[in-house]
């Protein structure tokens, strides 16, 4: 680089930080005393809230001036929180204003624009000239989609075609340009070299200066309602998931707020993972969640359901269980578009016959009997969809208990409560009842306003002697209370036996089939049938029973919907099964959604493949409305690492790494466990002299996390930190990790703590090593105490290298 260029930058960096800087002072006073003003009226405003009810006109007066106080502070807090969000925008580019140029020269235009672009824009004094623009502004893609030459961009207008003249990117910290590279290619290769060199993170970072092409083509796509991201481990969906809603919220500013997109995480530690990303740009953050904390919502208060960890736990380690081919069988055809058909046929079969209620009892009587719902419902409109005539009957029922209550305030029991009543019942009560008189005196006056006005008198009935009518009134609130917990149960549908519902549909085969018109049944039906019931007598559901359960209750309850949100984005969307798809797609009913995933990692039994031609995700939204996007190159991983865990995966091949050179990965075989222990010891400490601060020895249970955590802590591993399901926030570190919750985050190093074929070899596992492997950045070593696992042994032998024996 020239080094007058590179003079001519540091200038205009500095003319640009000095308006920064001019800028920021002089809104400094402005946002200070907005502050101030706004906390000042916030508390005068309390002060001062005094209603003055003497008259009406009086309160009338104090009303509309409180209304009118209340609106002028929000106005003012609005003001405050643009001028504060603009003021943060500032500070936040001083350091670093901007990372890329590019000179734009316009067809039809005389001169180019050079176009410097920042995380966020700044503009000069006439309000005109952008002196940075925001990454997201449709004039900086140009900067991630094209190399210099022909390029052009779109524009609400109209699509703007031109020649990119120069593309430079800058390495800036505080104010001084550390680097500088005019690209060739798309983002140059340099830049992308340095920050993956880096150190892994306790938190993840943001890519904004170095989107790629294929990267950008995910952040920006505004066409489809579903967008499917099938990319190879490392090869940034995440990443690019998170820059999306950043650009969502830039795009979308006045219509979509951060708290109407919901990202799916595949576990809490997760979320803490990715929780700075948008934050660092600027952005608030989306909300986050998990599904099972979705089930749980909804499931708890009824029944315990198992969480995906203990599934997997279970199909990962009771191989000689007895069950355990009926479970899987099971799980298979649970999580499967044929099961929620079922399903579906089964909703159908309900509307004609076979509803399940429970008897509504009060004080060991039964009220209203199943029996009584059941004919009730099945006698309403047999058109109307099954939750309406639920719907129905639940109004029948409250309408029954209200006259149901009316004639238990003649029972003994009511009658004896009163005379029971304590001090402080009476007083309750009473209490009540003065709410009531106060109530009724207030409808008397009016009564009597209208008896004026309209010039007839009333009846008798006006004429209400509260005092004789007393006794009367306490035992209505007696029995009114009794009743409480009844009204309230109905308005739950509690009456529905949705247990007895979901465990009807595992009976014999030919019950089955006439329930659901179901046609292939797995071979081992009638132990699924019996461990699905044995867990539901015990008020437990397995995980893959957990989202077909709230299916049933929807299909008789309604379905529930959340019409705020309006963009979801799944990540790790393997994960996922047929199943949950369809259902989040009905609780989302006014979403795009965003799936990312990788077919290579989907360890868990449901898993989805994403861009199968029979992926239920393509048909999800209609074809017309799906877009698929694959991203082969992994960015994550030295090149030497890659090559190592893309030749694990069937269907590898095609994973592109990118060439950042590093070791090998590394074998050790030990005789036996202490040993391997004494070697993992040995090479933590000499990683951490090398400055790697994050290492990971993943395991493949948690189980097995917990003897790898015993034994390298008794070896004398310090600060060593054992993840485990419950572990909420991700600190960087030595960690002892079971793979499964190792996903979608990195280390500097990973340690395959047993790579043995006992660990590793049937097909599921392959996956499963493969997702190990992939969580390292800069280093993977692998050990075992005996054989290697079959999928390392078929590994060209170049590929790695091995410690001696
Ligand atoms: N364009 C980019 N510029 C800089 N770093 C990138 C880029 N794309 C990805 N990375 C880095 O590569 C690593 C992997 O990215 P990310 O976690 O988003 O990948 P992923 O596809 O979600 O991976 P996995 O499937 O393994 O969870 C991260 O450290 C991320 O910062």
């Amino acid at each position: 680089m020239k080094t007058d260029e590179w003079r001519q930058e540091q200038e205009r960096l500095e003319r640009v930080r000095n308006k920064l800087m001019t800028r920021i002072a002089e809104l400094e006073p402005e946002v200070t005393g907005l502050r101030d003003q706004a906390a000042d009226m916030r508390k005068r405003f309390w002060e001062e809230l005094t209603i003055n009810t003497s008259t009406t006109e009086d309160f009338e007066d104090s009303f509309y001036s409180v209304q009118q106080q209340s609106a002028m502070l929000a106005e003012r807090e609005r003001g405050h929180k643009r001028l504060v969000d603009q003021w943060n925008g500032m500070k936040r580019l001083l350091p670093s204003p901007y990372f890329g140029r590019v000179d734009f020269h316009e067809d039809g235009l005389n001169t180019s624009e050079q176009v410097y672009i920042g995380v966020s824009s700044f503009v000069d004094d006439d309000g005109l000239n952008f002196l940075i623009y925001d990454w997201r502004s449709p004039i900086a893609s140009l900067y991630y989609d094209y190399p210099p030459g022909r390029a052009s961009y779109v524009t609400p207008g109209g699509t703007i075609e031109g020649t990119m003249e120069l593309k430079r990117q800058f390495q800036i910290q505080d104010g001084q340009i550390r680097n500088m590279f005019d690209a060739s290619e798309t983002i140059g290769d340099e830049l992308l070299q340095q920050v993956l060199g880096k150190d892994a993170d306790s938190q993840m970072k943001s890519i904004v200066a170095t989107i790629q092409k294929e990267q950008n083509a995910i952040i920006r796509n505004d066409k489809s309602r579903m967008l499917i991201v099938q990319g190879a481990a490392g090869s940034g969906k995440t990443s690019a998931a998170l820059q999306r809603v950043a650009y969502l919220l830039y795009k979308h500013r006045q219509t979509i707020k951060a708290d109407q997109i919901v990202l799916f995480s595949p576990n809490s530690m997760f979320g803490s993972y990715v929780s700075t990303v948008l934050p660092e740009l600027g952005e608030e953050n989306m909300q986050q969640t998990t599904f099972q904390e979705y089930l749980d919502y909804w499931l708890s208060s009824l029944l315990r359901s198992e969480d995906p960890f203990d599934q997997i736990e279970y199909t990962l380690t009771a191989q000689d269980k007895p069950g355990y081919e009926a479970r899987i069988q099971g799980i298979a055809y649970k999580t499967s578009e044929a099961f929620l058909k079922a399903l579906q046929n089964y909703g159908k079969w309900l509307g004609r016959e076979g509803m399940r209620f429970k008897d509504i009892r009060f004080r060991s009587r039964v009220l209203i009997t199943a029996e009584r719902m059941s004919a009730k419902m099945y006698a309403f409109d047999s058109s109307l969809p099954l939750f309406s005539r639920v719907v129905l009957l639940q109004e029948w029922l409250l309408n029954e208990l209200a006259s149901l209550e009316r004639k238990e305030r003649d029972a003994s029991w009511a009658q004896e409560e009163l005379n029971y009543l304590d001090n402080e019942q009476y007083a309750e009560f009473f209490g009540m009842l003065h709410k009531e008189k106060e109530l009724l005196d207030l409808s008397e006056h009016y009564a009597m306003a209208r008896e004026l006005m309209n010039k007839e008198r009333r009846g008798d009935e006006g004429d209400i002697d509260f005092a004789q009518r007393e006794e009367e009134l306490i035992l209505r609130s007696i029995v009114k209370k009794s009743f409480k917990p009844l009204r309230k149960s109905v308005r739950k549908f509690s009456f529905v036996d949705i247990k007895g519902l979901y465990g009807q549909l595992f009976g014999d085969e030919a019950s089955y089939r006439e329930k659901t018109n179901e046609v292939v049944i797995p071979p081992l039906w009638s132990e699924i049938c019996k461990q699905t019931r044995d867990m539901l007598s015990r008020d437990e559901l397995f995980h893959e029973d957990a989202t077909p359960y709230l299916f049933v209750k929807e299909l008789v309850e309604g379905v529930r919907t959340n019409k705020e949100i309006r963009h979801v984005f799944v990540d790790e969307g393997q994960d996922y099964s047929a199943f949950q798809y369809e259902y989040l797609k009905k609780l989302f009913p006014r979403a795009r959604m965003t799936v990312l995933g990788d077919f290579g990692q989907a360890i868990f039994m449901q898993a989805t493949n994403l861009e199968a031609s029979d992926s239920p995700l393509m048909w999800l939204f209609g074809e017309a409305d799906t877009s698929l996007i694959r991203l082969v190159r992994s960015y994550r991983s030295t090149r030497e690492i890659v090559e190592f865990t893309k030749s694990l995966l069937a269907g590898g091949d095609e994973i592109v790494p990118f060439e950042r050179r590093g070791h090998k990965p590394l074998l050790f075989r030990l005789n036996d466990m202490k040993k391997r222990d004494a070697q993992i010891l040995e090479d933590i400490v000499s990683l951490r002299a090398e400055g790697f601060a994050s290492i990971a020895v993943i395991t493949k249970t948690a189980a097995e996390s917990r003897e790898a955590y015993d034994s390298l802590q008794s070896q004398g591993v310090g600060e060593l930190q054992r993840i485990t399901k419950e572990t909420l926030v991700f600190e960087k570190g030595v960690m002892v990790i079971p793979v499964y919750l190792a996903k979608g985050i990195e280390f500097d190093a990973v340690f395959i703590y047993n790579a043995s074929p006992a660990a590793y070899s049937r097909d599921n596992e392959r996956k499963l090593l493969y997702t190990a492997c992939t969580r390292a950045m800069h280093r993977l070593h692998l050990y075992t105490t005996g054989d290697w696992s079959p999928f390392v042994q078929a590994l060209p032998a170049n590929l790695y290298e091995k410690a001696p024996d």
